[in-house]
């Protein structure tokens, strides 16, 4: 309570909508599969002019965005276009101008903050969503991160990483890994989504997978099937004594701070301060139902 005798405010508002925890790819040139996707239950449906469409399919792909994406402004939609680089990249940058404002952008293969300005300048004020797959783009991770305010999140392309690094060994990946965490996190951005399990029949690899990934502080999935899904949102889903003890850390720091405290002693011992609370927020929202749509944080 203030000297006003008006509540204290809250210091750590909880998120005003269900985090991001599955994006499902869909190639723009299979209407079919975008239509599902659109129909699935991810929480983000991404689709992509980008590796998953064939040289001689490209332009089609683009021409198709228009109607792929009609009537479905109710979904958290991105599309991945080509790098600058390619013949097709500007052509891809150029055909989103005929696309809601809210549909955001996927740019892949970020190596500097000059390419993701370059990105930005032809997109007017479409989120960026960020993938870094390259050596040069790890290395440059937190700089990328800051180079745009739009800038919404950071991604790792692990393929393609895979390939510029010549590895094959999962270990090998940790760094960049938890590079991209650190760097997403640092620029207040939200915890990346792991890249995609590119094994689409292997259930408990993918399980396992996502359970490391967790563990170094990623948050969700980027799926290229729709099986894919309930895998993901099952290995990212807090337990049962993990909500009720974010519930109740939530509970004591608001009791406390409403009796004019900071910080608080839980009956077991454990101190709490206001960054505990903001893990234990974060926890509550991944538990809660999924609530209206918000296109506006696609
Ligand atoms: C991988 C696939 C080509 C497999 O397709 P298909 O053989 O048709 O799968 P199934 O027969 O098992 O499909 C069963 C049903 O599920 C539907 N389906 C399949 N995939 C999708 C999807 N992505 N979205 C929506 N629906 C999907 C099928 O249509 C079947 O439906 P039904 O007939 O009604 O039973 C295919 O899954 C696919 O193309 N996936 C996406 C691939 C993609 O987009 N890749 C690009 C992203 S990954 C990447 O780029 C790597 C990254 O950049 C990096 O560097 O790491
Ligand atoms: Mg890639």
């Amino acid at each position: 309570m203030r000297q006003d005798g008006a509540p204290t405010p809250d210091p750590t508002p909880a998120p005003a909508h269900r985090p991001v925890v599955t994006l499902l790819y869909a190639p723009a040139d299979r209407p079919g599969l975008v239509a599902k996707a659109l129909a699935s239950a991810a929480d983000v449906v991404i689709v992509d002019l980008e590796d998953a469409v064939a040289p001689a399919h490209k332009q089609a792909a683009r021409a198709a965005l228009v109607d792929l994406l009609s009537g479905h402004l109710d979904r958290r939609v991105q599309v991945r276009v080509n790098a600058l680089e390619t013949p097709w990249g500007a052509l891809d940058l150029a055909a989103l101008a005929a696309l809601p404002a809210q549909i955001a952008v996927r740019i892949p293969k970020v190596g500097s903050p000059a390419d993701l300005e370059r990105v930005a300048l032809a997109v007017g004020d479409r989120p960026l969503h960020v993938l870094l797959e390259t050596a040069g783009g790890i290395e440059s991770a937190h700089d990328i991160a800051r180079a745009h305010p739009r800038v919404a999140s950071l991604g790792l392309g692990e393929a393609d990483l895979r390939s510029d690094l010549g590895i094959d060994d999962d270990a090998a990946l940790a760094y960049a890994r938890s590079r991209i965490v650190i760097a997403a996190r640092a620029a207040g951005l939200p915890a990346p989504s792991m890249s995609v399990y590119p094994n689409v029949r292997d259930d408990a690899g993918l399980a396992r997978s996502c359970a490391i990934g967790r563990s170094l502080g990623f948050l969700g999935r980027t799926a290229i099937h729709p099986r894919q899904l309930p895998v993901i949102v099952a290995a990212f889903a807090p337990t049962e004594v993990e909500v009720a003890r974010a519930r109740l850390v939530v509970a004591a720091m608001r009791d406390a701070q409403r009796a004019g405290n900071g910080t608080v002693v839980l009956p077991d011992g454990t101190f709490l301060d206001v960054a505990m609370v903001e893990r234990a927020r974060r926890t509550v929202a991944l538990a809660e139902p999924t609530p209206s749509p918000r296109p506006d944080l696609s």
